[in-house]
């Protein structure tokens, strides 16, 4: 099996007293596009920063690409980080940061970086200060994956963008990842946008992670089931049971399947966004509102 993208063993940074990722164990396989979702404060952050390796762990482990975050001047090569806002220099034009960006970085690939730009149609004597939003992001997605790394993160890439420019940007790294070969990891609060283009999920919330897996999976193994008060209190091993409502004469559950195999009366999928919810309200000591829409 190749290498994680990032593998963390009981990863714990606090803030002081405030612990801002708690115990978090994840083995994220390489050659996928990752979703990292959760609420404000949820983490999401840093555990990006501690991958890019601006932040170092208060105790436990992670390793990116099988070796320790920002290790060396090979390590930081690998991993392209686009922090939150999209960071460009407002004062230097869109060729300003091409050149500045071949100037740092050895494996910098001029060509692919020149034939992006041409593509999104930003000119490139324009300055930085004077591109939209969406431009900004897509100089900085460009300016990211013209150093050819073998992982991208991105902390929340299309939170300031309009729709049509957020599914431009989301088009574009899709491309990239075609034809670049890499992995992604990047945050959102946007749950249908992770669906269109992610393959694997982390669902991050009180500074633990809720769930993690291959989309398809976790869809595939969470079900809604609906029966007489009663008649679901002994679920086969392995259904593990993520939120249960009951009215006087039904139970509705949301269990999660984790032999992958087993075929429950009454299941019937819930979608992503549900799924995701009902970690999030399990997360918070709530219940999750999917089920009250279900009631009789
Ligand atoms: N430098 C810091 N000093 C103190 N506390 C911090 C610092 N950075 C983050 N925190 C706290 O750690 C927790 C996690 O923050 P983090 O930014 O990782 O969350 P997030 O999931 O990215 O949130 P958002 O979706 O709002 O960006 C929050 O409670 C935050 O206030």
């Amino acid at each position: 099996m190749s290498t994680p993208v990032l593998s963390t063993t009981a990863l714990t940074k606090r803030y002081g007293r405030h612990t801002a990722l708690a115990e978090t164990t994840l083995d994220i396989p390489a050659g996928r596009i990752v979703g990292l979702v959760g609420p404000n404060g949820a983490g999401k952050s840093t555990l990006l920063a501690l991958a890019a390796g601006l932040i170092r762990p208060t105790s436990g482990h992670i390793e990116v690409l099988g070796r320790t975050p920002a290790a060396d001047a090979a390590q930081l090569a690998r991993v392209g980080f686009v922090a939150q806002d999209t960071p460009v220099y407002a004062g230097l034009s869109v060729a300003d940061h091409l050149r500045l960006g071949e100037h740092l970085n050895p494996a910098w690939d001029r060509r692919f970086a020149q034939a992006r730009i041409a593509q999104i149609g930003l000119d490139p004597a324009k300055k930085a200060g004077r591109l939209s939003g969406g431009q900004k992001a897509q100089l900085a997605l460009t300016l990211a994956a013209a150093k050819r790394p073998e992982l991208l993160i991105f902390d929340e890439p299309v939170a300031a963008l309009d729709p049509l420019a957020r599914r431009a940007f989301l088009q574009n790294l899709m491309a990239f990842v075609a034809e670049l070969d890499i992995s992604v990891i990047l945050s959102s609060h946007l749950i249908g946008d992770v669906e269109r283009v992610c393959d694997h999920l982390v669902v991050l919330a009180e500074s633990r992670v809720q769930v993690a897996g291959e989309i398809d999976d976790l869809t595939a193994n969470h079900h809604r089931i609906v029966g007489p008060r009663g008649s679901l209190d002994a679920l086969p091993d392995g259904i593990h049971v993520i939120a249960a409502d009951h009215t006087p004469r039904q139970s509705t559950l949301i269990v999660h399947d984790t032999t992958g195999r087993t075929t429950l009366d009454g299941a019937e999928p819930i979608g992503l966004e549900d799924m995701v919810l009902t970690y999030l309200h399990r997360a918070e000591g709530l219940t999750a509102p999917t089920l009250q829409e279900t009631r009789a």
